[in-house]
């Protein structure tokens, strides 16, 4: 845990907000809504994300490339997120996940090359505020954004589900315990996520994706998110039910990462 009683999410929310308030350069930055809602609308329209989660092979694969993270520390440093991408794609990745946030040594220019080299269902993996991040995501290339429920009250994650929806987007919503799936699912998600990393301490508590499958129905899809480091741990997440996994590190820090995920697949 951090100095002061501030938590990682704390600090990485308020570096976001510092960012979203400084003048921008992105033709977005200084839209009413409703233009924001015209441009966003006019993107190219997204792939189906949850759709290709359901269709394959059941738990499907979210392969994330991730850099670092916060409490990790470099899990591959200077890593090149086409060649990734490539990889994830060739070797049995239902979707994708790119990190686009700073403090996890990604961007959405990550996510812009990735999109320009394969053609699996993205998510912007991004802590969203407000809903300029979600057009410039679609503008990226996203197919899903991430909104996570500890970092937004009640209206606002409402707001921007529909949003999203409206820009016929998909949204990963993104929960750790009961009281927050009661919330995703409130606000209008489809697709349910759970951290087994408390994004507060980046504790990790290896079962809880697992203990929490029962709290939602079979009408959503649900993904397990983190801490997977063996093959056992994913077997274990696809026996308690888990529709996905998102999984980054142990690919991103396996001497062939296409390998690492062929070999998951294949066992699961
Ligand atoms: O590297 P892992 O333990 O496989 O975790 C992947 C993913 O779940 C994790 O990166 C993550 C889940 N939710 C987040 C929110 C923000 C940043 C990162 C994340």
């Amino acid at each position: 845990m951090s100095d002061k009683g501030s938590t990682y999410l704390d600090k990485i929310l308020a570096a976001k907000r510092a960012e979203l308030a400084a003048p921008r350069a992105t033709r977005s930055g200084a839209l009413t809504d409703r233009e924001l809602l015209e441009l966003g609308a006019r993107l190219p329209r997204p792939r189906d994300f949850i759709g290709a989660l359901r269709e394959g092979p059941r738990p499907g694969i979210i392969a994330e490339f991730k850099r670092a993270s916060p409490s990790a520390g470099a899990l591959r440093e200077g890593a090149d997120a086409r060649q990734i991408a490539m990889l994830y794609a060739a070797n049995g990745a239902a979707c994708m996940s790119v990190l686009c946030d700073k403090h996890f040594q990604g961007s959405l220019d990550d996510l812009r090359s990735v999109r320009q080299s394969v053609a699996l269902p993205l998510l912007a993996k991004d802590f969203i505020l407000e809903k300029t991040q979600i057009v410039e995501a679609k503008r990226v290339g996203a197919d899903c954004v991430l909104l996570i429920v500890a970092a937004l009250p009640a209206p606002q994650l409402r707001n921007l589900i529909e949003f999203a929806h409206t820009l016929e987007l998909q949204v990963l919503c993104e929960t750790r315990d009961e009281a927050e799936i009661d919330r995703a699912m409130a606000a209008g998600a489809k697709l349910i996520g759970v951290n087994s990393r408390d994004l507060q301490t980046f504790e990790l508590d290896p079962d809880r994706a697992a203990k929490l499958r029962k709290y939602v129905p079979k009408s959503f899809t649900y993904v397990a998110e983190s801490g997977v480091r063996t093959i056992d741990d994913a077997l274990r997440l696809r026996d308690s039910g888990a529709d996905a996994l998102l999984i980054g590190s142990y690919f991103m820090t396996a001497e062939q990462p296409g390998e690492a995920l062929r070999e998951l697949v294949m066992a699961l």
